[in-house]
């Protein structure tokens, strides 16, 4: 059994504009341990399912359908009591905004010290004593002596790790970091993300992780989804994804990677945005902006099947499927791209250039 299975998740935000289809059928599972990647543009529905997981959906928002089992258990289906005792403990949630998660009256020792006290029964001096040594352990100098320090005297790096410590208080098995490091600067977001991922290794918890840069993902993740209009259009295996990227908009999004080094203006970015949530335009939603849509795409929706046997994804054992016509032969033309990958000297991650007569 995997740690988490989400099944056919579908999220509707009910507003005056009309009903939002924020997340669509999505299925998709995490492993005990494993480091998964959910990446897409604004409004792809990543944060939607985050929250979906923690059940934090709020007015106008609903679940209106689907199965999220943690450990097996339907978090859908359990009692406010139970999803509350979950929450923080046993799956923690990393926000890209570390200010709001701290309180500002509280020294941060002490809001992590409260925190294992609530959750793990543990005594005044032994919580403080163990947040003295997590907080030394997120990288935090001279821990003692900040324990006692308020949120504002924290730069806003030492404050991503300090709720990076508050997340780990509790040895979740989940860790879900939502754009964790977006406000930060590149070279102190290099640091957390290792930091980040080292301590998830110590403490054997799996990460979701979810970011609009693949090259974040490559540094961190096993595994990835890319989410396009509330709905999966490619998993695979990171290494996989970015060495033989099958969906469209994958290769799109590989080529928006800023390259150290290279000036903004010879970056590609995927021309177009997001469509309308409220109207997708028929067919593949991302037909609009597909430099090799044909007609079938206006006209189909793409399943997302297993690239290599073209079956659908839901009923094969598949490593790497997407949600294009190329794979079910409805397309007469090829993906004509060639995805060229460049070790960078300076990051672990590979950054790739499209060419090819399309783009
Ligand atoms: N409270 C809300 N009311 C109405 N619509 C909402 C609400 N929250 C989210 N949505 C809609 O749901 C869709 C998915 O949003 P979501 O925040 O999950 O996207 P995202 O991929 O996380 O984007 P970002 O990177 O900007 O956070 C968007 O179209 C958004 O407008």
């Amino acid at each position: 059994m995997a740690l988490l299975e989400v099944e056919d998740l579908t999220v509707n935000f009910y507003t005056q504009d009309g009903t939002v289809n924020a997340v669509d059928n999505l299925s998709y599972t995490i492993e005990r341990g494993e480091k998964f990647g959910v990446v897409g543009e604004s409004g792809a529905g990543k944060s939607v399912t985050a929250l979906s997981l923690m059940r934090l959906i709020e007015r106008p928002g609903h679940i209106e359908s689907g199965e999220i089992r943690f450990k097996g258990q339907d978090i859908l289906s359990m009692s406010e009591d139970e999803v509350r005792s979950i929450r923080g403990n046993e799956i923690a949630m990393i926000f890209q905004d570390a200010q709001t998660a701290l309180n500002p009256v509280y020294t941060v020792g002490e809001q992590i010290a409260e925190a294992m006290r609530h959750h793990l029964g543990y005594g005044k001096s032994e919580a403080k004593e163990e947040t003295i040594d997590l907080l030394a352990k997120v990288g935090i100098p001279e821990a003692r002596k900040r324990y006692s320090d308020y949120p504002h005297e924290f730069s806003g790096g030492m404050q991503q790790r300090a709720i990076i410590a508050m997340a780990l208080s509790c040895g979740p098995d989940l860790l879900i970091c939502d754009e964790p490091t977006t406000a930060l600067d590149v070279t102190i977001e290099a640091k957390i993300l290792e930091e980040i991922e080292s301590l998830a290794e110590e403490f054997d918890t799996a990460i979701q992780l979810i970011t609009h840069d693949l090259g974040v993902i490559a540094e961190v993740c096993d595994r990835v989804m890319v989410m396009y209009g509330g709905k999966p259009v490619e998993k695979a295996p990171v290494e996989d994804l970015f060495y033989d990227p099958k969906h469209p908009y994958t290769v799109g999004l590989m080529s928006s990677i800023p390259r150290i080094g290279e000036s903004a203006d010879r970056l590609q970015t995927i021309p177009g945005t997001m469509p309308d949530l409220v109207e997708l335009p028929p067919g593949c939603s991302f037909h609009p902006r597909c430099p090799f849509a044909e007609e079938a795409c206006t006209l189909r929706e793409p399943d997302l099947l297993d690239t290599a046997s073209g079956k659908p994804a839901s009923d094969v054992e598949t490593d790497h499927a997407a949600a294009c016509l190329a794979y079910s032969g409805d397309l007469t033309g090829e993906l004509d791209y060639t995805v060229r990958v460049d070790e960078d000297p300076k990051s672990n991650a590979p950054t790739s250039q499209i060419t090819g007569d399309n783009q």
